[in-house]
């Protein structure tokens, strides 16, 4: 067997014969340990050397264990505790192991010795463990490492501490790395969730939602356990144990595995939902709080906007992250607060003072603690010994002097006995012992000493709360032997108990208990009751001590007596300088105190890991199957919403496409249908209403000529006839407008059904009214007066003139004006003409005054007699002047058109516009729909790999093993 255990640091080195001088850690660092096929103690030991390297140097801790690893400190048994080293090395059995169990020695060191280096772990796990390895379960109290602590047992420990201190301080870089990645996630699902409004499942109305606090707390598997429970042993599932969750963490059932989105979307739905309820039973952390009034959250959820139930997600997540943070705070805090209560007078100040060494703390036979008096190290108050009284209401900050008053150390029996001014002291102390001895500066872990006023009805409610602090890591429960539990001290064990698992219980004033056996078994009856996890591991969590005894170091406070650890003495009732058998008895007494020391120490290394790194990893899982679900939900919501857009813009781009050509085809038709229409009434209109002037004349319409003395009338009559001859042809012409437009809307209509739809389904259009306006009524009228000269058809007469020159010209008139007028036959007249021809002018110029008065006779006759030949066409060319001069057909013409044009014009125009809209609709809609897709592509990238990033991180949490001893060991072991 070469080499030792303790070449892995100079103090243990220092103290074993065996130690091989050359040896070093960083030598065996440099081994490779890590071979499969070799597992040995020295993988844990290369574990240590690699820890040396990594994580190990950041913290405070890591510096004073470096310290405590250098070897300056001392061993902390006194000389004659301490077994025979050379025959430890040697292999000669130590008394405290049974004779069948693993050797009772160990010298490790290379390779070659891997099977006892396993077994010395194996040991090392059994002694600093409190679990089932040491009573066997059975409730036999176990006295190994107590009653005889040798120095193996001790070196054991110390190793143990060191293992310990590396185990934790690998899981909590782990852990502490993963903190900080998750609140990466989480910072960008924020950011995500601002852009893209993370889909939440809502809740379904169910009664198995997890009441907070009705699940039974776990008990917590030891650390070094290797026969721990096994029901214990953690589910495959990532789902950690219900009672590990923090308060602010909803316990979720292992066996509700998270329903896939895609099967319960199978289900039938029972209530409209987001997404599914079952996977919004899984969540814990990011659970949204949204019972408000009398709703249920599935309906808030739904009377929610998604962006509301988006910012309510991103404030969970902030809140979350917040929770992170300070769980890193946490587990990068190096301290463990202790909590030192028990009833009025049990010597709990007595307790802390022999822990410290020191007279720091009031003891006094009479109640005197009322405040809370938390000792910390000096060093945590730059080096200065003074006492900070906290303010009542105040939060101590050490830099803010506002918050307390400053004491010296001397002045705080003052402090302490008053509790009206003050509730918690700080008391700043420098240790007096080394690294090795010192419980509260141990090179470990920096222990917080907090002296708790002694129960009674006022402060109990006080002290179980501060017991239930997270900070609180260790609760040490000080009874007195004589007095055993009262019922306020029973009741607080109780409550307490259900916090922290396990108590340690210190049985003070042993001393003064004649019948120590019957003491014990009654205590230990009593705490079996109270408390039955600490029963079982009595050996470790109950011990019987005197404080009294423990002397103050040298170099301590007044009131210390100076002596040292190992020489005994300093107690009230026995003095060892005199009595060598009360030396002997106070040896004894000092023993059990450092064995209670060491104890405590692992209890506090133990709890530690379990206070301060189990919520850390418990938090992480959850918060990391929250996001694996909200991520795997939003993925699929993702996947979904990006097919769903695929489909859409599928659908849109040819209704874009067609949209857009039928606008322009349809616009062109309609150009065309208006314009067609309107020149086609227009043409109809103009021809019709011509034709009717030019003929209107042709006809009298109806109305008869009665003679000289009517013709006035017979004019009026005629021309009121023309005129409505001509107004008929209007009215006409608008009727045939009428139905052109009818025509024309009946196409515009069946364009519209056909491009823009229901719209056009509805149409109706009253062709009656068209042309019922005033202005149209007003436009077909012609006011046209009847003149004299109407009566006279002057061409008829000129043409006659022209036949007949000079004289002529009379008996044209004469001849054919007169006879006409009177009514004879003119047939004569021409042979009378024919006559005078002959004759020649000279005997016509002597006929020509009568002539010219025959002749105007004659015409005026003639004229008269023409009326009702000529009026008609009088009329009809007054009309037709009076008309073209006013325009009339093209007034008309143009009306009846523009009319035909406007009416056509607001269909038209509508369906243009509808048609624009459509185009423009399809296109807003296509736009919307590529950016959705656009921002589903990257929602759905960007959840798929939130879904593996959260997976991953997960595993990783997964594997910090709180509950097993470090793993190499334990492989070690199992290999043997
Ligand atoms: N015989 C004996 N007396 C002890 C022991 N420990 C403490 N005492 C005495 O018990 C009395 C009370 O001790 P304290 O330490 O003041 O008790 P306490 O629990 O802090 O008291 P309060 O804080 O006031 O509740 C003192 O007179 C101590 O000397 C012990 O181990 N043996």
């Amino acid at each position: 067997m070469e080499g030792s255990y303790y070449p892995l640091s100079g103090h243990f080195g220092a103290r074993n014969p065996h130690h091989p001088k050359n040896r070093s850690w960083q030598d065996a660092a440099d081994k490779n340990y890590y071979s499969p096929s070799n597992i040995n103690f020295d993988v844990t030991y290369s574990v240590l050397a690699s820890f040396d390297h990594a994580d190990y140097h950041h913290t405070p801790t890591t510096t004073m264990s470096q310290d405590y690893f250098s070897g300056k400190g001392k061993a902390p048994m006194s000389q004659e505790a301490q077994p025979d080293n050379e025959d430890a090395a040697a292999g000669s059995p130590t008394p405290t192991v049974p004779a069948d169990g693993p050797p009772q020695f160990v010298t490790v060191g290379s390779g070659s010795t891997s099977v006892h280096a396993a077994q010395l772990q194996a040991m090392l796990d059994r002694d600093s463990g409190y679990g089932g390895s040491i009573d066997g379960g059975d409730g036999h109290v176990s006295t190994l490492g107590r009653d005889h602590a040798t120095q193996p047992d001790v070196d054991r420990r110390y190793q143990a501490g060191a293992i310990h201190q590396l185990w934790y301080n690998q899981h909590r870089s782990t852990l502490g790395r993963s903190i900080t990645k998750v609140v990466e996630l989480l910072k960008h699902l924020q950011q995500m969730n601002a852009q893209w409004p993370a889909h939440y499942p809502s809740v379904q109305r169910t009664d198995n939602t997890p009441t907070p606090g009705s699940s039974s707390r776990p008990t917590f598997p030891h650390s070094f356990s290797t026969t721990g429970n096994k029901s214990q042993s953690r589910p495959a599932s990532p789902v950690p144990p219900p009672a590990l969750r923090r308060a602010m963490t909803a316990a979720a059932d292992s066996h509700d595995e998270a329903e896939s989105s895609r099967a319960s979307e199978n289900r039938p739905p029972e209530e409209p939902r987001l997404v599914t309820p079952q996977i919004a039973q899984d969540f814990s952390v990011l659970k949204l709080d949204l019972k408000l009034g009398s709703l249920y959250q599935a309906e808030l959820v739904h009377s929610l906007e998604k962006t509301s139930i988006a910012s309510l997600l991103d404030g969970q997540i902030s809140s979350s992250i917040r929770h992170l943070m300070s769980l890193r705070e946490r587990i990068e805090d190096t301290s463990s607060k202790v909590l030192i209560t028990g009833d009025l007078n049990a010597g709990k100040s007595t307790f802390c003072n022999a822990l410290l060494r020191r007279k720091v703390l009031p003891e006094d036979e009479q109640p005197c603690t009322a405040i809370f008096c938390e000792v910390l190290d000096a060093r945590e108050n730059g080096g200065i010994e003074e006492v900070h009284a906290v303010h009542k209401d105040a939060v101590y900050n050490r830099h803010d002097e506002t918050t307390y008053d400053v004491f010296k150390l001397s002045e705080l029996e003052t402090i302490v006995v008053d509790n009206a001014t003050y509730t918690l002291c700080k008391v700043y102390v420098k240790d007096v012992r080394t690294i090795d001895e010192s419980l509260l500066n141990n090179g470990v872990v920096d222990i917080a000493l907090i002296d708790a006023p002694g129960l009674n009805s006022d402060t109990t409610k006080t002290t179980a709360v501060f017991a239930r602090q997270e900070e609180i890591d260790v609760v040490v429960f000080v009874v007195s032997a004589a007095n055993h539990f009262t019922m306020t001290a029973k009741e607080f064990i109780w409550a307490a108990a259900k916090e922290k698992a396990y108590l340690f219980i210190v049985v003070n004033s042993f001393d003064a208990i004649r019948d120590k056996g019957r003491c014990k078994k009654m205590i230990l009856e009593q705490v079996n009751g109270l408390s039955p996890r600490t029963f079982k591991e009595s050996a470790e969590l109950v011990h019987f001590v005197s404080s009294n005894a423990v002397p103050a170091a040298p170099g301590g406070a007044p009131g210390g007596n100076g002596s040292s650890s190992g020489g005994g003495g300093g107690g009230d009732d026995d003095d060892p300088g005199h009595d060598p058998k009360g030396k002997g008895k106070d040896v004894d007494k000092v023993r059990d105190f450092e064995n209670l020391e060491q104890s405590l120490r692992r209890f506090v290394l133990e709890k530690r890991a379990k206070s301060k790194l189990a919520p850390a990893k418990t938090y992480l899982l959850n918060i990391l199957n929250d996001v694996h679900t909200l991520a795997t939900v939003n993925a699929d919501v993702a996947q979904g919403e990006l097919d769903r857009v695929t489909r859409e813009l599928q659908e849109i781009e040819p209704q874009l496409a067609s949209s857009t050509k039928a606008r322009s085809q349809t616009g062109e038709e309609l150009d065309q249908t208006i314009e067609a229409t309107c020149k086609d009434v227009y043409d109809y209109t103009r021809t019709t209403l011509n034709s009717a002037i030019t003929r209107v004349g042709d006809s009298n319409h109806g109305v008869q000529y009665r003679g000289l003395f009517a013709a006035f009338d017979y004019a009026e009559e005629l021309k009121e006839a023309m005129m409505a001859h001509i107004s008929e042809s209007v009215a006409g012409c608008e009727e045939h407008a009428r139905m052109k437009t009818v025509a024309g809307v009946n196409v515009i209509k069946q364009l519209g059904i056909l491009h823009v739809g229901n719209d056009f389904q509805n149409l109706t259009f009253r062709p009656d009214v068209m042309f019922k306006r005033k202005r149209d009524s007003l436009a077909r009228q012609v006011e046209i007066p009847t003149e004299v000269w109407d009566f006279v058809d002057w061409s008829t007469i000129l043409q006659q003139q022209e036949k007949v020159a000079g004289t002529g010209m009379a008996l044209t008139l004469a001849g054919a004006i007169l006879p006409r007028a009177v009514g004879l036959d003119t047939g004569w007249i021409s042979h009378a003409f024919n006559a005078a021809k002959i004759m020649g002018n000279d005997n016509l110029r002597r006929l020509l005054l009568p002539g010219i008065f025959a002749a105007a006779i004659a015409a005026g006759a003639y004229v008269i007699s023409q009326i009702p030949n000529s009026l008609p066409h009088r009329l009809s060319n007054k009309i037709s002047m009076q008309l073209a001069s006013t325009d009339y057909v093209h007034e008309n013409s143009t009306r009846i058109s523009g009319s035909v044009r406007k009416v056509l014009r607001i269909p038209a125009d509508n369906l243009r516009s509808g048609l624009e809209r459509s185009v423009k609709d399809l296109g807003e809609r296509r736009e919307k729909t590529v950016k959705v897709r656009g921002e589903s592509e990257v929602a759905l990238k960007y959840f798929g790999n939130l879904v593996r990033k959260s997976a991953e991180q997960r595993a990783q949490v997964d594997r910090v093993d709180l509950d097993s001893p470090p793993p190499d060991a334990a492989a070690a072991l199992q290999a043997h």
